[in-house]
């Protein structure tokens, strides 16, 4: 069943007046009843013209809060008690009455879609149970959190309690997501509900705008747990009401700073929102859901359920460019199909299958969200599904009607655009022409992304990548079999067959249960930390026990909680006898960090204040469960503190092989311990365990490509591997790698340096990481982008470079002269490097003429950039610009440069070319093969270890290790050489 859309046209404020009215709600050909389903809207460029849009229900400017309620989400909720899931959410431009519309005001006339689906769902619930006579029974429970600058918030949960870095949200599996840590309150009546959202309301980030006084700035995503328990069966499905925060156009919100890096991460989730949409439209195979948190925790219906889409709109003129826009976006999504699941029953006493037992042991009292991505109908599992079709079938195809139809040409190619144009025809979803083909043909930013069918999406493994198990499979196999051949006697060959088996078992159980239960509890020491630095001794008690079954017999741990128990009880004997106004009983030898005693003077509280405040800004920047969360390292206070930004560079991307409690003296005594503890518990970085697998595969042809190390020092490092004790013929750690005969810091610095330096990118944020291992460069961009260095490592935001545009932006990109814009976004360029972080810098820009400037600038083909970006760049922006300054590629574009262009480098790429010209050309049809033949060949020339795949499969690195100039790592690097090689 397609996503349910329904628009719904606000009236008139205060400062409109009715002259502006553009938007109005009509009835369809043929429609006999009162319901209206078109949205007509004039064509901007010719205004006798009018586009008309077709959705399942459309209420214009009189429609009540109790209509909508009434037609749309009333319905869904016998079907919530049937056991489907259920998602409400409102779309729409800031100002178009989207929170109006889910939250409503406070009169019962008022009220929105919230309250009443919460009303009906008390009143169904008691229905139920009268009607089963008191054999079932109905529990109600909810969870609201916001996503806000691309971060988590329980919104039961007052701001000053936040940690920076939000809630970590995480893969469970089938793609679906957990926010982990979220509260989820029982509630058993409407007042007590209306107590706990009114309460969490005032939590949600909203402010002033200039389009709107109560703004909201976050996606508010509420969950409805219904719980039906009928003797042992019972039966839970969530109702999930999203009020997402409006995208708006800053050059008309007039937004300050704090508004901007609001607006910037608002506009990116709901343009990756967008792209999800179109991606599914398009029935791509990459859904770029984890490009923010977002769209990472929402699914269009939860995928298995029921959707409803409200698409809000503003019925004025001023809104027209964004109007279409959203009526755009919700054409698409009409079209997006989901299944639905009924959330099957299951029985309290049978094992493994509870769904409530089952949040219970994977989150501490955390509602999951159990989302999917979203992704494109696939197999309907049809159970029960009768009701579901009951409900008013969408119409099956959208269509867009224009008052004087004319045949539309379907533009071939930018000629015919800019022909079509020129008649003034409309093109509302402009046909891409190269840019498009890029993510469908698999032009992936990370060029060595593996073919879906060789090496599956790396998501679903935060451990190791699939291709990792297999050869980490593999050497096991290799290195028993070794063994058996090595020994002399073959008196008994079974155990050692038993023994592989033994050891694969435990090897696959590892890799496919342990790391993932190793990450979680990672998190929950992390937590744990935040808590403890906060004061809060018992939240982190209470942590760090979550954390130990994750890490058994584990004595720091064990002793951590013996100390943090052991502090709590003195706590508050100490609080009983003050109480008493007894003497304070002495403090246990064994504290964990000292409490901050009331009377303690001023500035060793402020001292430490700044302490725990640079603390959780260190913690923000590198972001642990940035990116992507199943990378996730815990990094130990010592190393995340940001240093001064030369030595930043050394200092984080290459850790020295001294223990890390030698960097920083402890504050407190138990610091220390705590460093040790996140040290020893935390795994090495991809980089360190790459270099180490490398290493421990005793293969001289691997080792040998290390930078720094030759064939002789290769085989002198097997040699001396092998001459170890059987037990120790494994390097663990740089520390012992380092202590190996002829191999000494310095050489596993190169070693490691050599390897992926483009990691920083991933788990690092802010460009300055990128620029780590290479001061010459840094020093080379900060002169060319003479800007300081704190303009591009501005808030750390959770994906790094993403939070570069949101905070610095104006001062990079705004200016206003041609020059500086394009000299700095040079710089940029050359920094980033990574094409989707250059894309969110581009959607910032806003304004012709700096389009205009840097379209040309791209299309420059003599100044020195990646080729990648430059062409990638230059399509991504004429389609922006396309769609949001139509005439101005039609007047003020050279469009034949850049067909040129294209001609000249894209139309007959061939494999050995893709070394020096990627992407773009207008056939992507004919490059598709040339490209997944390359591709193929990179696998090879990798798995034959004639080159170094980098860690986060971004580039490759030469035979020797060398660095790539900065300003030249294409999408494929010199593949014609590892074609040669191959
Ligand atoms: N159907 C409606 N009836 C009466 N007033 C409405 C209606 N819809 C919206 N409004 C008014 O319009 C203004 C903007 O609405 P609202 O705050 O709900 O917009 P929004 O889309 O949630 O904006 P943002 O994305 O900035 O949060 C408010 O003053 C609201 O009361």
């Amino acid at each position: 069943m397609s996503v349910r859309v329904v628009a719904r046209i606000r009236p008139l404020l205060k400062t409109e007046i009715l002259k502006d009215v553009i938007v109005d709600a009509a009835k369809s050909a043929g429609e006999t009843t009162e319901n209206k389903s078109i949205v007509r809207i004039p064509n901007p460029k010719k205004e006798s013209e009018a586009f008309s849009f077709q959705f399942n229900s459309v209420y214009g400017q009189e429609a009540t809060q109790a209509q909508l309620f009434d037609n749309e989400v009333a319905p869904t909720v016998k079907h919530l008690f049937k056991g489907y899931d259920v998602t409400l959410f409102a779309y729409g431009v800031t100002g178009t009455g989207k929170t109006h519309t889910m939250r409503g005001g406070k009169t019962m006339a008022d009220r929105g879609v919230i309250p009443r689906l919460l009303s009906s769902i008390y009143r169904r619930a008691r229905k139920v149970e009268k009607d089963s006579q008191g054999e079932t029974q109905v529990e109600v429970s909810m969870s609201y959190y916001e996503i806000y600058n691309d971060r988590v918030f329980d919104l039961f949960e007052p701001p000053e309690k936040r940690t920076p870095a939000g809630l970590p949200i995480r893969d469970i599996g089938n793609g679906k997501t957990q926010v982990v840590g979220l509260t989820e309150r029982p509630c058993t009546t409407l007042k007590e509900f209306e107590q706990l959202y009114d309460q969490a309301n005032v939590n949600r980030s909203t402010s002033a705008t200039k389009l709107n006084a109560h703004s909201s700035r976050s996606h508010a995503v509420l969950c409805v747990n219904v719980t039906q328990t009928t003797g042992d069966e019972t039966r839970v499905s969530t109702a999930s009401a999203i009020d997402l925060a409006g995208s708006e156009d800053n050059r008309r919100t007039d937004n300050n700073k704090e508004r901007l890096v609001e607006s910037a991460s608002i506009n990116k989730s709901l343009f990756v929102l967008a792209q999800c949409v179109e991606a599914i439209g398009r029935k791509q195979t990459r859904i770029p859901y984890r490009e923010s948190k977002m769209t990472r925790i929402l699914c269009l219906g939860q995928n298995d359920g029921l959707t409803v889409m409200i698409l809000n709109l503003a019925p004025v003129r001023s809104y027209h460019l964004d109007t279409l826009s959203s009526l755009n976006f919700a054409n698409r999504t009409k079209k997006i199909e989901v299944n639905e699941v009924e959330n099957q029953p299951f029985f309290r006493d049978a094992p493994g299958k509870s769904k409530l037992e089952g949040e219970k042991v994977s989150s501490f009292s955390a509602p999951a969200m159990h989302r999917q991505p979203l992704r494109s109908k696939v197999l309907s599992q049809r159970n029960g599904l009768q009701e579901v079709t009951n409900v008013p079938k969408p119409i099956k195809q959208f269509s867009v009607y224009s008052d004087k139809p004319k045949p539309i040409p379907r533009p071939s190619n930018l000629a015919n655009i800019s022909q079509a144009r020129a008649s003034g025809v409309p093109i509302k979803s402009p046909k891409r022409t190269s840019s498009e083909a890029v993510p469908t043909v698999g032009r992936p930013s990370k060029i060595f992304r593996p073919n879906e069918t060789v090496r599956p999406a790396k998501a679903a493994d935060p451990g190791l990548s699939k291709d990792a198990i297999e050869a980490l499979i593999e050497r096991k196999v290799n290195e028993a079999l070794a063994e058996r051949a090595d020994q002399t006697t073959v008196s008994n060959p079974d155990p050692i067959a038993d023994e592989v088996a033994r050891r694969l078992e435990a090897l696959e159980k590892r890799v496919e249960g342990q790391e993932t239960e190793r990450a979680e509890g990672l998190q929950y020491l992390l937590m744990a930390k935040q808590h403890q630095v906060r004061g809060e001794d018992v939240s982190a008690l209470k942590m760090y026990q979550l954390a130990l079954p994750h890490f058994p017999g584990n004595e720091k741990l064990i002793r951590k909680v013996a100390a943090l128990q052991d502090r709590i009880a003195a706590k508050k004997a100490e609080k009983r006898s003050s109480a008493a106004g007894g003497v304070p009983l002495p403090k246990p030898v064994a504290t964990v960090e000292e409490d901050e005693p009331a009377d303690l003077p001023a500035a060793r509280r402020k001292a430490r204040t700044e302490d725990d405040e640079s603390f959780h800004q260190a913690q923000a920047e590198p972001e642990p469960y940035a990116e992507d969360d199943d990378d996730f390292v815990y990094r130990p206070r010592t190393k995340i503190r940001r240093p001064p930004p030369m030595k930043l560079n050394r200092s984080v991307t290459a850790p020295s092989l001294e223990p890390a409690v030698k960097h920083s003296p402890p504050a407190y005594e138990d610091d220390t311990s705590e460093d040790e503890l996140a040290t020893e518990l935390t795994a090495q970085t991809p980089r360190t365990k790459q270099l180490l697998s490398i290493i421990n595969s005793k293969d001289v042809s691997q080792i040998k490509l290390l930078k720094g190390v030759g064939a002789k020092k290769a085989e002198a490092i097997v040699n001396c591997l092998c001459d170890l004790d059987d037990d120790a013929r494994r390097v663990t750690s740089l520390g012992q790698l380092g202590k190996l005969k002829g191999v000494g810091v310095k050489t596993v610095e190169n070693m490691r340096s050599g390897l992926g330096r483009m990691e920083s990118y991933k788990t690092q944020s802010g460009v300055a990481f990128a620029m780590a291992g290479d001061p010459q460069v840094y020093a080379t961009t900060r002169k060319i982008a003479r800007v300081p260095l704190s303009d591009y490592v501005m808030d750390g935001n959770a994906h790094g470079l993403s939070g570069m545009p949101s905070a610095g932006f104006t001062q990079l990109v705004g200016s206003a002269s041609e020059d500086t814009t394009i000299i700095r976004l040079r710089a940029l360029c050359v920094m980033l490097q990574r094409w989707q972080e250059l894309q969110t810098v581009l959607l910032h820009i806003d304004d012709r003429f700096r389009f205009r400037c840097l379209l040309s600038w791209f299309q420059d083909s003599t100044s020195t950039k990646p080729r990648r970006i430059t062409t990638a760049a230059a399509a991504f922006l004429e389609q922006h610009a396309r769609e949001q300054y139509e005439v101005l590629i039609v007047e003020d574009l050279n469009l034949q440069d850049i067909m040129q262009v294209r001609e000249e480098e894209g139309m007959s790429l061939t494999a050995a070319q893709l070394g020096r010209v990627v992407d773009i050309d207008e056939d992507m049809q004919q490059a598709a093969e040339a490209i997944k033949k390359a591709h193929e060949l990179v696998e090879m020339a990798v798995a034959a270890g004639l080159v170094q795949s980098e860690v986060d499969g971004t580039a490759v690195e030469g035979r020797n290790g060398e660095e790539r100039e900065m300003a030249d790592v294409p999408a494929v690097v010199d593949i014609d050489w590892q074609l040669q090689s191959c």
